[in-house]
């Protein structure tokens, strides 16, 4: 079967045509409006010739447990769900609709980051909220899809079966998540009813004092939607740095001198370290931690500053092997938990959940 797997992110789109399990090619588009949507399905289509499927990664999916075939009612109800991920669920509303409209006789299929916490142990998944809050607003966790991927991966690599693994997923990209993986699912995860929760993000505040925003509503100061905005698009990275939020042009702020920029690079690992501290409580030993995700792929000097940082977890990196490329332990054999670096595959992840929608 081949699946044009489309994996929409908040800077840009994300193409792979897979066939049989392997990835043939990718590509990616800015994004992101009707138009461009539909410019990138017809590009795709155009490069790959007809797919026998698409999928669509959705970064909510709510309490879905497994990946769904897209029609009219599917879209309906996930775009209600676009308030808790304003960043990404418009996009896949977006180019799910462009890839009907484009292949009108393929299957589209959608697939849910939030599927992989499913197992989320309630301790972890519950909010200290009054009760009839607690069972209705509940922590999801997101880039599940990436973590599934970093388990295969990683019990590949370790030699043992998936279920038998406990590891930390730590995907560092615009976004930011630590996972804590037990028995093949999650045991807590950084994320919550919102990927707004947890690590400082690209432009993404992660975690705040609720306290704080009840004072900054009750004080005057923003009204909601000012508020919400501030916290999506304007915080993070960029707002401590006061540029795009791009972990590149951070860098290189903090090399020519930028305090701004040195100091949310502080904030940024700092908060990363703890989030990993945190999720590595729920497990009973670590066998491994994996980074993946655009800055853990591509900036080992960053990762080596928040690895510094983790003396406690006693992991033993190896500069060397930390600054190679592609997939590859980083950690010297022998010394106690495993550290990989493993290039985020959704792509894979999406293309197998379109077969298994689709096996009749
Ligand atoms: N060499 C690089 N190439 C691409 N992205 C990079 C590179 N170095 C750092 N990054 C960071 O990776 C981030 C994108 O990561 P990615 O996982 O693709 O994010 P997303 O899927 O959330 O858009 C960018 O914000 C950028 O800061
Ligand atoms: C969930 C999430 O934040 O995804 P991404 O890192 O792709 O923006
Ligand atoms: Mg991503």
């Amino acid at each position: 079967m081949r699946v044009l797997a489309l994996n929409p992110g908040s800077s840009r789109m994300k193409g792979t045509l897979v066939e049989r399990g392997v990835a043939h090619d990718s590509a990616s588009w800015p994004g992101a409006d009707e138009s461009s949507d539909e410019r990138a399905v017809d590009d795709a289509v155009r490069r790959w010739g007809h797919p026998d499927a698409v999928a669509v990664r959705f970064v909510h999916g709510g309490s879905r447990a497994r990946p769904e075939l897209v029609d009219d009612d599917l879209l309906a109800r996930l775009a209600r769900l676009t308030p808790l991920a304003p960043l990404h669920q418009p996009l896949s509303l977006g180019v799910a609709s462009a890839a009907r409209s484009v292949l009108p006789d393929v299957p589209v299929v959608a697939s849910f980051d939030t599927a992989f916490h499913r197992g989320l142990p309630k301790a972890a998944a519950r909010y200290a909220l009054p009760r009839t809050w607690s069972e209705r607003f509940t922590r999801h966790g997101f880039h599940g899809l990436s973590c599934r991927y970093a388990l295969r991966h990683t019990s590949d690599v370790l030699g043992v079966h998936p279920g038998e693994v406990r590891m930390l997923c730590c995907h560092i990209g615009s976004g930011v998540s630590v996972t804590a993986v037990r028995r093949g699912t999650s045991a807590d995860t950084s994320m919550g009813f919102t990927p707004l929760e947890g690590a400082v993000m690209s432009t993404r505040s992660g975690s705040v004092d609720p306290g704080l925003l009840l004072h900054l509503l009750d004080s005057g100061e923003v009204d909601l939607a000012a508020l919400a905005d501030a916290l999506q698009h304007r915080s993070g990275l960029a707002g401590l740095s006061g540029t795009s939020g791009d972990v590149r042009e951070v860098l290189a702020a903090r090399a020519r001198g930028d305090r701004d920029a040195a100091l949310a690079i502080d904030v940024f690992t700092h908060r990363l370290r703890r989030e990993i501290g945190s999720c590595a409580m729920s497990l009973d030993r670590l066998d491994a931690i994996a980074f993946t995700g655009g800055v853990a792929e591509n900036q080992p000097g960053l990762l080596g500053e928040i690895l510094d940082g983790l003396a406690p977890l006693d992991l033993t990196v190896d500069r060397e092997l930390l600054f190679g490329s592609g997939d590859r332990l980083v950690s010297e054999p022998g010394t106690g938990a495993a550290v990989l670096v493993v290039e985020s595959r959704e792509d894979l992840e999406l293309a197998r959940d379109a077969r298994d929608a689709l096996r009749p």
